[in-house]
């Protein structure tokens, strides 16, 4: 298969690895000091502690468009921040609705396929995330991983039919053990993810903790949960029912992992944006067109940023 993965961080790095390693041809694109790493040397991932190395094409978006079109890849895999679809899509919103190719986005948030489907239609979107995964480019070229980065992917927002090279895609990645499930409900399981997400990555943003502590010191442990129950309510704006079991399921989740540094910690850490809108804001907005309490997204959203809180769904992605 030819596979295009957009994004080579510390997901897409990691995923773009097993693909290469599968004797797929994978391109992947970046840019700045780690692409001109990737085209020299080649893509490293050191994965919880083990060095794996694969020669694949690297480009930049403009060097993309002008040496392929969409229909070269079999599948394309968008591995940004949530905070870069809709930059992504000004870029390369053109060049993607020109062809056929299925394109999948293992990114955190419940707002980004839907996104991708206004530009190139649902049929060619198939939603995707990440399990139990954490990592960083630790310098350019290299990503320093650590997890068992568990994929779950379906095509967007549900179906009983599987496509074939969804299927082709998914057998890659098993083949290389990568723990795999194919889903008929994507939607909802980005729900769940996204209670995770809401639970934790602020928490930890704010008090520069990881996985571990927030789950058990008690104070903390009683936010995650919080948020993660008000996660569950605002899915309800999206017709999908999150009930009071799954929400345990997914506090006890992230409490047996191993500790994690959220993503969005290490954006902090980074100086980069933070995937406030993708996370807190797409929860927040929901809630408040529901009518139904956000207590605590809405605090950690007035501690994490001076941006009002948001009461639509409008202008979610980037807002000035
Ligand atoms: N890391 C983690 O622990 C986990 C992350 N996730 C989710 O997965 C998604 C990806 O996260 P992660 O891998 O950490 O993110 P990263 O920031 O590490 O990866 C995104 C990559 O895309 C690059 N990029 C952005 N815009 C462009 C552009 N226009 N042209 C070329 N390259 C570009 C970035 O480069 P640059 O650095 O220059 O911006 C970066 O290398 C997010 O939604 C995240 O929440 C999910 C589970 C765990
Ligand atoms: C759930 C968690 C914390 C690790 O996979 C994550 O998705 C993130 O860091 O963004």
């Amino acid at each position: 298969m030819n596979i295009l993965v957009i994004g080579c961080g510390a997901i897409g790095s990691f995923y773009a690895e097993r693909l290469a390693n599968a004797r797929a041809t994978v391109t992947v694109t970046a840019r700045g000091a780690h692409l001109d790493a990737l085209k020299r040397n080649g893509l490293t991932v050191i994965h919880d502690g083990e060095t794996r190395h694969q020669d694949v094409i690297a480009c930049s978006h403009p060097e993309l468009q002008s040496t392929s079109k969409v229909d070269d890849f079999d599948v394309i895999v968008i591995a940004l921040k949530a905070t870069q679809t809709k930059a992504l899509l000004n870029e390369l919103g053109s060049w993607l609705v020109a062809g056929k190719t299925p394109v999948l986005s293992v990114q955190n948030g419940v707002d980004n396929e839907p996104l991708l489907a206004s530009v190139i239609g649902q049929a060619r979107v198939w939603g995707g995330l990440s399990v139990r995964s954490g990592g960083e480019i630790s310098q350019p070229g290299v990503a320093t991983t650590t997890g068992i980065y568990k994929v779950i992917i379906g095509p967007w927002p549900a179906s009983n039919t599987i496509p074939s090279n969804l299927t082709a895609l998914a057998s890659l990645w098993q083949s290389q053990h990568v723990p795999l499930e194919v889903s008929n409900d994507i939607r909802k399981e980005l729900w769940k993810k996204l209670i995770v997400n809401c639970g934790v990555n602020p928490l930890s943003t704010v008090t520069r903790q990881k996985t571990y502590e927030l789950t058990h010191q008690p104070e903390l442990a009683q936010k995650v949960y919080g948020a993660m129950q008000e996660t569950g309510r605002a899915a309800a704006y999206d017709g999908v029912e999150i009930t009071p079991d799954e929400v345990d399921d997914m506090f006890n989740l992230i409490k047996s992992f191993n500790s994690i540094k959220t993503s969005m910690l290490i954006d902090l850490e980074k100086g980069r944006e933070l995937e406030l809108d993708a996370i807190l804001g797409s929860v927040i907005a929901r809630c408040r067109l529901l009518g139904k309490p956000a207590q605590i997204t809405e605090s950690l959203w007035t501690e994490l940023t001076s941006k009002p809180l948001p009461d639509s769904l409008d202008g979610l992605f980037n807002r000035e």
